[in-house]
């Protein structure tokens, strides 16, 4: 599912008072009193205790102004020292009363495991000196460890015989400790000491799991893989014939799987060999080979890829290099950076490592000192394409303000129960207010049904409802889903706003690391939501003008530039509104300058379907399926290219295009928006594009079929009707919703919409974040977004007839032909008009010369549409009749040829 989301239990309905304490039994207490001198020396006592409590918490208070940094280098320190003292005592006998102190403790508590405990701790000394950003990580390093020692210890008290206190602490000592006695001995009378050492052996498993933070299935995996390795390299050895790679398909999502040969191995690489040659010298397959994978491979290949390319897949000594790293070999030879992610130089100068950037970051001279320190260092290992450059560290996530305390439950709450019980007695209706939850905008009032009593006793008293709680906004879930319960949401008197900082820094956040995660809000019961727009994978976002769709659009760009390096994620933003998104001018996550021209933010969206075309040629040259397994490969380093290639290949961001309004470019471009989008929402999602369409305008001519049917999440904030409602989430229910942020989210494969307060951000903390990232890195405009909109320049003679003149050669050329009376039909136009497109179409030399009643002869063939489309706009470099599928790379970009 795509998005996560964290709930509490419901408050129950308010209980009646509870009586005080009788005065009788004030009097048993006065006479069970202590007397005078005990009461003195608890007052001593209680005074002592204070002067020291504050004494702690001062000292406390101080250790607060210790810079993160410096206590987790403390932390580490301690540990070291912990693993010097015991080492000393446990391996080299030191003789001191610390030494018998340590041995005491350490024996006492983890047994012979004592032993090793030096190591352990070092270890993570180590890992806390290495990584410290890494808190998450290490907390759960230092859990998994601990759990492994207890489980360990379990297992050798067990096989030492189960040594009890009665045969003294020494032999609790050599065996497992006190931990082990503590979870050793009650195991084993549980369920008998064999069984008990196969639970801890498959608990110590998950412990392990823990440590290396990876599933049971993710483990399975990668011993398969390594496995799998191994023996391929052993049969290697003694296999003479041609190393061709383990077949890789090739094929798009969607494309019908390529089923394996059955055929054995050694026949199957002569095979394709011989094909691959065939195809080399542009000889067509032999018959029998039609059907083959091979065929298709090493065919689809050719016709792709440079010939030249080929002479290092049949170079025995390439492939087999190929087949040690586990990648296709079929890769580009050219120096063709396809896309250039790596940031500008940062500001700040490289520090020597992630620990003194911790320091030297926030600190360096010039900054802005209101800002607060940064802490996630991404560090530069984990980023191909930043390898040579800065490391791009992520703000701190306390620049974002915190929200006031979440109430579960107010006065408000329980006058609205009252009013409700009241509607249900005067109505005669049995059923019992039995609870509710408070979110932060509306809270959902349960109510369960007496035996025999129809839900709609409770629907129909909606509007009565409604005019007991004072609220036209009253919504009526039946039933809440999961529970034998109406739910009936009535918006809070007292509503809360979410921080969007309270919702990254919470747990479901914390557990969520994909830089595409962002946080959505709160539901109603009070739990944070975030969702993954990676999954999604493309949002519409709809909602009446002031209901809160731009003030989600500022979290959701703020999650990303909290949680995401320009690496991993890059953004288009189109804002026809030229006010909204003014802010993030200037970020480096842009991969062009925010766009407001509604005509080039359609031109954007055309080159966002040649990205993605692009991408797609280059996963399946590497023989990739996904963007996100390329990127591994990528980082893991086994995506190389060919010898004699200079490239440098690098993983490719999340590409993440935000229309906030979708409308005004439907007004000027409606047929060209609707066929990008349909492109880029049907291919995008293995290529790791992501739309999110925002409108205050959710009409059937604005939210088409095609965009409907191809955007699958949905967003909808407080819409002005029903209709409205309909169009954006196929059912009633965003119409009732009361404005300010209150959303009803309806994600991909779900049937439900879930009720959301949409997270707020201020504009200081936008600013403190677009500040941090200004300071990182500068953005790195790809050319070619900003020159196809600067170039375009629509001919005089065309004027206002640019729609009407596409449309007419689109349907000239698909038929192919040249009739005026056809446009005037098909167009609904008149002939003075038909006549004069017929005519503009004629300068550009689409039809031929007027044949008096016969048609006019179509001089472009269907294939040559899309190039004389872009040539009628104006785009330059394009002309008439030439085609635009095949590029090829030239000085490092791709190109039009
Ligand atoms: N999540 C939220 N939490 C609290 N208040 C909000 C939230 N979202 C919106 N608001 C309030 O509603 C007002 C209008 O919101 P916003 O500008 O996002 O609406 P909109 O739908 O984008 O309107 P428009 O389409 O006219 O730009 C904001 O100024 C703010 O006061």
């Amino acid at each position: 599912m795509a998005q996560t989301r964290q709930s509490r239990p419901s408050t129950k309905a308010p209980p009646s008072a509870r009586r005080g304490s009788s005065s009788s039994s004030r009097a048993s207490q006065a006479k069970r009193r202590p007397p005078a001198l005990l009461r003195g020396v608890a007052a001593v006592g209680r005074g002592t205790a204070n002067a020291v409590g504050s004494g702690v918490r001062g000292i406390g208070h101080g250790a607060r102004d210790v810079p993160p940094a410096v206590r987790r280098d403390g932390m580490a320190i301690t540990l070291l020292i912990m693993a010097i003292l015991i080492a000393a005592r446990e391996w080299f006998q030191l003789p001191s009363w610390a030494g018998t102190a340590i041995h005491f403790v350490g024996a006492g508590l983890f047994g012979i495991l004592a032993y090793g405990l030096p190591i352990v701790l070092l270890v993570i000394a180590v890992r806390l000196m290495r990584a410290p950003q890494e808190e998450n990580t290490n907390h759960r390093i230092t859990l998994g460890a601990l759990m492994l020692a207890i489980t360990v210890d379990g297992i050798i008290h067990i096989g030492h015989g189960r040594p009890s206190p009665s045969d003294g602490l020494e032999g609790i000592q050599d065996a497992g400790g006190i931990l082990g006695f503590g979870i050793g001995t009650p195991l084993a009378a549980l369920v008998t000491a064999p069984l008990a050492i196969v639970v801890l052996v498959l608990l110590a498993l998950l412990s392990i799991l823990i440590i290396a933070g990876i599933s049971m299935r993710e483990a399975a995996a990668w011993i398969a893989e390594v496995s799998h390795k191994v023996r391929h390299d052993d049969a290697r050895e003694d296999d003479d014939a041609l190393d061709l790679p383990e077949h890789r398909t090739l094929e798009r999502p969607g494309d019908p799987k390529v089923k394996e040969p059955k055929e054995p191995k050694h026949k199957r690489r002569g095979r394709a060999k011989r094909l691959i040659e065939r195809a080399l010298h542009g000889d067509p397959p032999p018959e029998d080979a039609l059907d083959s994978y091979e065929a298709d491979e090493a065919f689809a290949q050719a016709a792709t890829v440079d010939h030249s390319e080929f002479d290092a897949i049949i170079d025995p000594e390439a492939s087999r290099r190929a087949v040690t790293e586990q990648i296709s070999p079929y890769e580009v030879a050219e120096d063709v950076p396809p896309w250039d992610p790596a940031p500008a130089p940062a500001a700040a100068p490289a520090p020597d490592d992630a620990a003194t950037q911790l320091i030297e970051v926030p600190g360096a001279e010039g900054e802005d000192p209101h800002l607060p320190p940064a802490t996630h260092i991404v560090p530069a290992g984990e980023q191909g394409e930043l390898e040579n450059s800065n490391p791009y560290v992520l703000p701190a996530l306390d620049i974002l303000a915190k929200g006031a305390p979440h109430k579960e439950r107010s006065a408000a709450n329980d006058r609205v129960v009252a009013s409700l019980r009241d509607v249900l007695e005067q109505f005669g209706v049995d059923a019992e207010v039995t609870g509710f939850t408070r979110g932060p905008t509306v809270t959902r009032y349960e109510v369960e049904l007496g035996a025999g009593v129809k839900v709609e006793k409770i629907t129909q008293l909606s509007k009565n409802i409604a005019y007991a709680v004072a609220s036209a906004d009253v919504r009526i879930l039946s039933p809440i889903p999961g529970k034998s319960a109406i739910g009936i949401e009535i918006p809070n008197v007292d509503r809360e706003t979410v921080a969007l900082g309270d919702v990254l820094r919470s747990p479901v956040a914390a557990r969520n690391d994909h830089p595409m995660a962002i946080g959505i809000g709160k539901d109603v019961e009070g739990g944070y939501v975030m969702a993954n727009l990676a999954k999604m994978p493309h949002l519409l976002v709809a909602g009446a003008t002031g209901a809160g769709k731009s003030s989600f659009v500022n979290s959701m760009i703020t999650s990303i530039l909290m949680r995401a390096t320009p690496n991993e994620v890059r953004m288009v933003l189109v804002d026809p509104k030229r006010v909204e998104l003014t802010i993030y001018e200037g970020i480096p996550h842009l991969i062009t300058p925010i766009i407001t021209d509604p005509k080039k933010a359609a031109q954007a969206l055309e080159w966002v379907v040649k990205e993605m075309d692009m991408r797609y040629d280059d996963l399946a040259l590497f023989g990739f399926k996904h963007i996100d397994d390329f990127n591994k490969a990528v980082r893991a380093g086994k995506v190389k290219p060919l010898p004699g290639s200079e490239r440098k290949i690098k993983t490719y961001p999340y590409l993440l295009v935000i229309v906030d309004e979708l409308a005004d470019l439907m007004m000027v471009a409606p047929r060209d928006v609707d066929e990008s989008i349909q492109r880029i929402t049907q291919l995008a999602r293995a290529a790791g594009i992501h739309l999110v369409l925002a409108t205050q305008r959710p009409s059937v001519d604005i939210i088409t079929g095609t965009i409907k049917a191809n955007v699958p999440s949905r967003l909808a904030f407080a819409t002005s009707s029903l209709a409205d409602s309909r169009v954006v989430l196929d059912m009633p229910g965003a119409e009732k919703l009361i404005g300010q942020g209150d959303a009803l989210f309806l994600p991909m494969g779900e049937s439900k919409p879930m009720r959301a307060q949409g997270s707020w951000v201020s504009e200081s903390e936008i600013h403190a974040a677009v500040e941090h990232a200004k300071r990182q890195a500068d953005p790195d405009y790809r050319d070619d977004v900003v020159v196809a909109q600067q170039s375009a320049v629509i001919d005089a003679d065309i004027g206002d007839d640019l729609e009407d003149l596409l449309a007419a050669a689109e349907l000239v050329i698909t038929t192919q032909l040249g009739s005026t009376s056809m446009l005037q039909r098909k167009l609904k136009m008149g002939f003075a008009k038909a006549g004069r497109l017929m005519d503009l179409l004629e300068t550009r030399e689409i039809v031929g010369p007027s044949q008096g009643s016969k048609a006019r002869d179509v001089l472009v063939t269907p294939d040559e549409l899309a190039s004389t489309l872009a040539v009628l706009r104006g785009d330059s470099g394009a002309t008439v009749g030439t085609t635009t599928a095949h590029r090829e790379p030239e000085d490092g970009e791709w190109v039009e040829s």
